[in-house]
């Protein structure tokens, strides 16, 4: 299973330029979560701090033990090692063809002989779709294969971690869903923990266990992805539907003034841009038949079943409606119930649903990191909260 990741308190800024402040959050082991956020929020800088690239000014990143912001550069190095990174172009090397890209971490860190550095690259071109591909140069393929190259090559020092930034940056949305595809079967094979960072929605609204949102240089929130895309807050629904309504502006954020002037303009009938408002939790992309099923999802299932009842009502009824036959089962939830859950999804989350108890209403803060990462472990519900029935066998690791 992959690593845990735990942040807590992170901050970054350069110089005076405050990045982020007081980031908290947990990487669930094997689970796949995104972090949206718009354009100069410090996504990226937020991963290269992850790896150590970047010093944090302060808070904790703790991965199997060891603290990355406080560890000697020997431990960080050996840390390092636990992480795959798939860089925005696949960072290949121009000049290599592609077995020579994806061999280069095994010929660099590791005393393989060349048939053991042969059987894994070609386990792993294998793996990302790009057997026979091996004799190409970075630039004789397209950009689709130069991501599904730069994987193979993030994978082969068999990764606990994968951290994925802007993997739709230069591909059409077809080829955007083809690698959002790939991450979840290859998450499925290595139960490695995954990181996307995006500004893709629809990746976002399908691909991920986990969703989490940076803006004004904090955490907006982080948890399970029913959370988020239920979410009543301004920023978060106008992110996901792409509009220009709300708080986000050209350049980050508007002012109040620049925010009713807006509004005028859409009350008297401009378009905001975007498609439709779309509210509600679509169905997740499930592994290609014949990849084993992904046990971070079972895992999370027990985790957020764990957890449901401190959740937002509206993310319930969304947690609700995924349920299998056999999970409905499994977790001791009546097809009534389901139903009801299905239908309310049907309607898209009426304005109604709003978010409940244990969900901040603002902007800043997050989940605490006790419905994030961790199964509680039978915490008793808070009086009058809704709680599922604890399933049969609940411990961690699942059924
Ligand atoms: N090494 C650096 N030195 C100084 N400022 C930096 C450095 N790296 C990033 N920044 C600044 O940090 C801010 C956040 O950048 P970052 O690239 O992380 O944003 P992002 O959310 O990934 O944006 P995008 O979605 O456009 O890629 C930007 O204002 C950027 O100029």
């Amino acid at each position: 299973m992959g690593a845990e990741v735990v942040i807590e308190g992170l901050t970054k800024s350069f110089g005076k330029q405050a990045i982020w402040r007081d980031v908290t959050l947990t990487l669930p082991p094997g689970e796949v979560s995104a972090m949206l956020g718009p354009s100069g929020t410090g996504k990226s800088v937020f991963l290269k701090s992850m790896i150590g690239l970047l010093k944090p000014d302060r808070g904790r990143c703790v991965i199997n033990g060891v603290d990355i912001v406080t560890c000697s550069e020997h431990k960080l190095y050996e840390i390092r090692k636990l992480f795959g990174v798939l860089f925005q172009d696949g960072a290949l090397f121009g000049s290599m063809n592609l077995y020579d890209n994806v061999a280069f971490p095994l010929r660099e860190h590791t005393k393989k002989s060349e048939t053991e550095i042969r059987r894994i690259v070609l386990e792993k071109l294998d793996m990302t779709g790009l057997n026979g591909a091996d004799k190409k140069l970075p630039g004789e393929i397209s950009g689709g294969m130069r991501k599904r190259a730069g994987l193979a090559r993030a994978l082969v020092l068999d990764p606990e971690i994968i951290l994925v930034d802007e993997p739709d940056s230069g591909l059409d949305p077809v080829r955007t869903t083809y690698i959002s595809q790939l991450f979840l079967d290859v998450n499925a094979q290595i139960d490695a923990t995954f990181l996307i960072v995006t500004h893709n929605i629809n990746l976002a609204r399908t691909v991920p266990d986990n969703l989490g949102m940076l803006f004004r240089k904090e955490l907006v929130m982080f948890g399970p992805r029913e959370v988020l895309l239920t979410s009543e807050e301004p920023v978060v629904k106008q992110f996901l539907n792409g509009k220009m309504q709300g708080p986000i502006g050209m350049s980050e954020e508007k002012d109040s003034a620049q925010m009713a002037a807006e509004q005028a303009m859409f009350d008297a009938g401009h378009h905001a841009g975007g498609v439709e408002d779309i509210s509600g939790v679509p169905p997740q992309m499930q592994t290609t038949p014949g990849v084993p099923q992904r046990m971070g999802a079972v895992r999370r299932k027990d985790r957020v079943m764990e957890i449901m009842h401190r959740l937002p009502e509206a993310a319930q009824q969304g947690i609700i409606a995924s349920l299998s036959p056999e999970e409905q089962r499994h977790y001791g939830v009546s097809p009534r119930q389901v139903a009801q859950a299905q239908q309310q999804q049907q309607q898209q989350v009426p304005a109604g649903a709003r978010q409940g108890d244990g969900v901040p209403n603002q902007h800043h803060g997050q989940l605490p990191a006790d419905q994030v990462a961790r199964i509680p472990g039978g915490q008793p519900p808070r009086p009058g909260a809704r709680r599922m029935p604890p399933p049969p066998n609940n411990g961690p690791g699942g059924r």
